[in-house]
């Protein structure tokens, strides 16, 4: 039986879980989180390979975001190991836990851009925390910025409020790539963007991945990003990861979730 076949692969084989060429970016032992008595995730194993984009998915409310804020430290955990780039978050201290997330950049959802910054200032924001630099580079950084993310110049003196969602998605990139992260966690990037607008959203984040090499951890429940970029996918239901891999060992997956999702009417329309 491959890993893909068996429901229960998040708890007993993480190395089979990961390329053992790209190396482990992120790795996920044995988590548990909840809230009050309500347990949400259990004893859940993750791997995150260098250089890959890994799609996320689950059903409403099972955990995805809670996941990821854990990961980043929003959210405390009650059991296992998380380490990003080699190091254990729980032990590091705050210079070292500074270091790590100097390597990450997040896009929440709905953007999360402060809204009383304009664009450029809100790309600037992990620049003054993180770097001391002087306004004239931080904000020749933020041009660049807004070039790599499809941005036109004119956009860094405007407010959120004053751009539409794809350009908001666009502007909150920019801000996860303000200190030229290894690893970006996307929470939803596409959700809320017209299917025109969510496949330029995705093919910008394609060819990031592929020419800055970027590590991409995407919350989505969109299955044409799932289609177009994502080198694996993990699904989280019954507090754990049920299954790991790429979309064609999904489509071979018996597990009645996954079955739904991938092969369901609405997989089945997509084609
Ligand atoms: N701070 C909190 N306190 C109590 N319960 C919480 C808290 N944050 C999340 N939860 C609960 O944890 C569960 C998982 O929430 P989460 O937002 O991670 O789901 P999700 O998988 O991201 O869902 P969706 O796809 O709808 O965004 C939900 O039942 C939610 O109510």
């Amino acid at each position: 039986m491959t890993p893909m076949q068996s429901t229960d692969v998040a708890t007993k084989a993480p190395e089979s879980m990961t390329d053992p060429e790209r190396g482990v970016l992120l790795s996920v032992r044995g988590v548990t989180v909840g809230f009050g008595s309500k347990i949400i995730l259990k004893d859940l194993d993750l791997d995150v390979n260098s250089g890959e984009v890994l799609g996320f998915v689950g059903g409403s409310g099972t955990g995805k975001s809670v996941l990821m804020r854990t990961i980043l430290g929003l959210t405390p955990k009650r059991a296992g190991r998380i380490s990003v780039f080699g190091h254990d978050l729980s032990k590091a201290n705050r210079r070292e836990r500074l270091m790590i997330e100097r390597r990450w950049g997040v896009l929440f959802q709905q953007g999360a851009l402060f809204s009383s910054l304009t664009v450029k200032q809100n790309i600037q924001v992990p620049m003054r925390e993180h770097l001391k630099l002087s306004p004239r580079l931080m904000d020749e950084l933020a041009s660049l910025k807004l070039e790599l993310v499809g941005l036109p110049q004119d956009a860094a003196d405007k407010f959120p409020s004053e751009l539409s969602g794809g350009m908001v998605k666009r502007a909150s990139l920019a801000r996860a790539l303000a200190l030229d992260p290894d690893l970006v966690f996307l929470d939803e990037p596409t959700s809320g963007l017209d299917p025109i607008g969510a496949a330029a959203f995705d093919s910008l984040i394609d060819n990031l991945s592929s020419t800055l090499g970027l590590t991409v951890y995407m919350v989505t429940h969109d299955l044409d990003s799932l289609h177009s970029i994502c080198d694996r996918i993990a699904v989280l239901g019954n507090k754990r990861v049920l299954a790991i891999g790429t979309l064609d060992d999904m489509m071979k997956n018996d597990d009645p979730w996954i079955t739904s999702y991938f092969r369901g009417e609405r997989a089945l329309r997509r084609t």
